[in-house]
């Protein structure tokens, strides 16, 4: 049975904060609950869970008392206990701890386990808080922010084991991450669309300034995560998703200097093709093969690669004048990118084929020729971002490797680095033996680069450490 809200209203003194609000949840599903900043979600979700009193509307389908698990803002673990402590509080018979064990290795190093989880990292005792919630039996699953502080890997690492855990519940995640819903496979809902707007309530949605800034934010972080996650060796993102990653920077502005209202005119001489889409929908698969750009009229589109674990993540967003043709042809050769409506959107195609013929008219000759400049400007652009490939793990020393990583880690405020886990993952994860990776560990330690305990590195000559990309990319044509 589908748990339904209907027609909910909360007020705190007179700030309105959910106004008529409708949302259903199918059985199974799994939802991301987005929404700008004081919009409401942790409100709505403590209403969900009888925490908080409506002022009218009703919730069917589900007892929240007994059938929600949850997972708080605040992680709300016992702190003196131990992590398999705080997941066997769930049941009333206790699990033998050696299945506990079993179960939270999947996402925290074994050795942490039996420490109280005060000693623990912050994204330590959010997975704590997690496994917790996922323990408990019942119909739904509510997690409020649960990937805050954590890095992407760790978070695809919980992600996956959400998913295997989840046993069909239903599973509603409030998150501010754009590419959440994407790892977790999630239809999204946009708390802004499912009631009546207040005036007041507009006041918490960005402008459309600001979330062109937002994005850009976003953007440029995803961009500039990107060479440290390859640099980490891992062999997870291919070089052609590296070169497309710097695409995605510099996307092609293919109507620059055409002004937005000649458009659709343009389009028209061009024999060029509208098409509106949904948000939501697919408007170019993995694989399909492309003879057109696609310029976007309006809305926002959302581009996602697929990585060699089939887990997907936000390449870049469009948004008006901004084209994404030029992305399609790398999916035919073999580099996965798809392409979704993030809002309503109109979109134009260009087809290749006609814009490569010889101009009939004059309209059409300037306009072609508006559109090549603007090619030869970006490609000329982009032939510099292009102009490095990134080696393949092969070429790699443990060594290097361990650099890499040791480099793409936040050095804590002691000064040290906490390892991605126990050594044997963390050798998996590098894709070196775990006797090559002890062995190089401790000679390194030896020759007084690094000291270890634990599961921290304290990194001991920071020069030889410095973030050295040439380590892990060379030139493809200089
Ligand atoms: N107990 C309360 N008393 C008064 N106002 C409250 C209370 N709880 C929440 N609010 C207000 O209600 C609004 C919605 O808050 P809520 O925490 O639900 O937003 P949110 O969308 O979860 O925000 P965020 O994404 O920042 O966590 C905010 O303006 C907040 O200040």
């Amino acid at each position: 049975m589908s748990v339904q809200i209907r027609n909910l209203c909360k007020t705190f003194g007179s700030k309105k904060v959910l106004n008529n609000l409708n949302i259903t949840l199918e059985d199974g599903g799994i939802y991301c609950l987005m929404g700008p900043s004081g919009m409401g979600k942790t409100t709505l979700l403590r209403i969900i869970m009888n925490l908080e009193t409506k002022d009218s509307g009703e919730i069917t389908g589900i007892d929240p008392d007994v059938e929600i698990s949850s997972m708080f803002q605040e992680d709300r673990i016992l702190p003196m206990l131990s992590a398999i402590a705080n997941v066997n509080m769930m049941y009333e018979k206790k699990r033998p701890v050696k299945e506990i064990k079993e179960d939270l290795s999947q996402i925290l190093p074994k050795k942490c386990l039996r420490q109280p989880v005060c000693e623990l990292s912050g994204g330590m005792k959010r997975r704590v808080s997690l496994a917790r919630c996922m323990h408990y039996q019942g119909k739904m699953i509510i997690l409020d922010e649960p990937f805050t502080g954590l890095d992407m890997a760790t978070k695809q690492e919980v992600i996956s084991y959400i998913l295997k855990n989840r046993r069909n519940r239903i599973l509603l995640v409030a998150t501010h991450g754009i590419e959440d819903a994407a790892l977790l496979g999630a239809k999204v809902i946009h708390l802004e669309d499912c009631q009546e707007l207040m005036d007041e309530m507009k006041a918490a949605i960005p402008s459309a300034q600001e979330m062109e800034e937002k994005i850009k934010r976003e953007q440029n972080d995803l961009i500039s995560s990107a060479p440290k996650q390859m640099l980490m060796g891992a062999g997870e993102m291919s070089a052609r998703t590296y070169m497309m990653q710097h695409m995605a920077e510099t996307n092609l502005k293919l109507l620059d200097g055409i002004p937005e209202s000649e458009w659709e005119r343009m389009g028209s001489i061009l024999d060029g093709r509208i098409q509106e889409f949904e948000r939501g929908k697919l408007i170019w698969n993995i694989g399909d093969t492309c003879t057109e750009f696609a310029v976007v009229l309006n809305g926002m589109v959302a581009a996602y690669t697929e990585s060699l674990k089939q887990v997907e993540s936000l390449v870049a967003k469009f948004g008006p004048g901004r084209c994404f043709g030029e992305m399609l042809p790398l999916s035919n050769a073999g580099s996965p990118v798809k392409v979704i409506a993030a809002e309503d959107s109109r979109i134009l195609f260009l087809s290749r084929e006609k814009l490569m013929e010889k101009p009939k008219t004059m309209q059409e000759a300037e306009m072609k020729a508006k559109i090549a400049w603007n090619m030869v400007f970006e490609i000329s652009d982009k032939l510099e971002k292009v102009s490095v490939k990134l080696d393949t793990t092969s070429e790699n020393t443990v060594r290097e490797k361990i650099v890499k990583y040791l480099n793409s880690l936040p050095t804590e405020k002691d000064g040290t680095k906490t390892m991605f886990s126990m050594q044997k993952e963390t050798a998996q994860y590098l894709r070196v033996s775990p006797e090559a990776l002890s062995k190089e560990l401790n000679d390194m330690e030896r020759k007084g680069l690094i000291r270890k305990e634990e599961n921290k590195v304290q990194i001991l000559q920071p020069e030889f450490f410095a973030l050295r990309p040439e380590a892990g990319i060379r030139s493809i044509h200089k």
